[in-house]
């Protein structure tokens, strides 16, 4: 039997030290060492999780193709400079069938760290103010409500695991959040692929689905997700079940990223999830919370943790976010900043 998917309502989150407070960081604490998923309400920026609003954002994919290509990064034309941030193509034969943008925290913030010499830290190219105007503050708008969230939710986690509220706030500072538009369109039946292959479909509540959205974990810390009110999400349960996580205006899907799992030595664990396609094309907008590149992520004085070799926050996730096929080809492209012990 499935545990279900909680829906928290965070507001209490927001204020100061309360019994209802309390009782958010436990629910919070339970969903992430539980099932790994949420879907959460009543936070401020809730009014941006709109049809209306979320359009705003998603404007960006009735440019012409010629102006996405614009956009593009390096491993899709070499004619490019921009190796993480920026466009990502569909890819007919990759078992996730999308397309969209990466966006870093560039585009929210004049001061992000920039580095010519690492790609973690590379600037987002972004579509003219002309070709889409008001699409740049709606984006910048959007990524700075998701960090609140992100660092709320982030606080809520320490003191769940009776860590002092601001344990993981100077790792923060300076993030490299990703604020990811997707668009999934309908799979052609003629595709390059045999979609009836098993690792292309899947029978779901006795009807076959096509997968649209590869299983796997995601690397961050958290990821909130704007579903843009179409189904197909779903996550592993710790039963090997998959369950449904139904988009809901004003609220996101919330689940625990590999670097979480990480830092606490396993006491939250990140959860699989994937996409199943539904009878239209769909979108949705992860945001992923993440810390500064150079964060040095070291063991938590966390009970039952397991221990680890401290690493950098930003050569982990190159090893990991390297592996997902819109960003094949560019692993060799940075080199760990710091030498594993040996
Ligand atoms: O489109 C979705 O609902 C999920 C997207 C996702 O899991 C991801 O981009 O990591
Ligand atoms: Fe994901």
């Amino acid at each position: 039997m499935s545990e279900g998917i909680p829906a928290i309502d965070i507001k209490a989150l927001f204020g100061p030290a309360s019994p209802e407070r309390d009782a958010a960081d436990q629910a919070v604490l339970q969903a992430a060492s539980g099932v790994g998923f949420m879907t959460i309400a009543g936070f401020p920026g809730s009014d941006l999780l709109t049809g209306e609003n979320r359009a705003r954002l998603l404007r960006i994919f009735s440019l012409p193709d010629a102006r996405k290509a614009d956009l593009l990064r390096w491993n899709f034309d070499n004619t490019k400079s921009n190796f993480y941030r920026g466009w990502f193509p569909l890819q007919p034969t990759a078992v996730s069938y999308k397309e969209g943008i990466d966006m870093g925290p560039d585009v929210a913030h004049e001061d992000a760290a920039f580095d010519p010499n690492d790609p973690l830290c590379e600037a987002t190219p972004l579509p003219n103010e002309a070709e889409l105007p008001g699409w740049r503050d709606a984006a910048a708008d959007y990524y700075r409500a998701m960090e609140k969230v992100g660092n709320t939710l982030m606080r809520a986690i320490a003191r769940g695991l009776d860590l002092p509220q601001d344990t993981f706030d100077a790792y923060f500072k300076g993030g490299i959040s990703t604020l990811r538009l997707i668009r999934y369109p309908l799979r052609d039946a003629k595709a390059a692929v045999d979609l009836s292959g098993p690792d292309y479909s899947v029978v779901h509540k006795g009807e076959t689905r096509t997968i649209i959205g590869k299983e796997h974990v995601d690397s961050g810390f958290v990821t909130l997700l704007a579903q843009d009110g179409v189904e197909g999400l779903q996550a592993k349960d710790h039963g090997g079940e998959w369950i449904d996580v139904p988009p809901a205006d004003g609220t996101l899907a919330v689940n625990f990223g590999q670097l979480l799992e990480r830092w606490t030595g396993g006491r939250v664990r990140a959860t699989l999830h994937r996409v199943i396609a539904p009878n239209r094309a769909r979108y949705s907008i992860p945001f992923f919370y993440e810390p500064r590149v150079d964060a040095e992520i070291t063991p938590l004085p966390v009970p039952g943790a397991n221990p680890f070799e401290p690493f950098l926050y930003g050569d982990y996730l190159w090893e990991a976010a390297t592996n997902f096929v819109e960003m094949r080809g560019i692993k060799h492209l940075r080199k760990p900043r710091r030498a594993k012990a040996s």
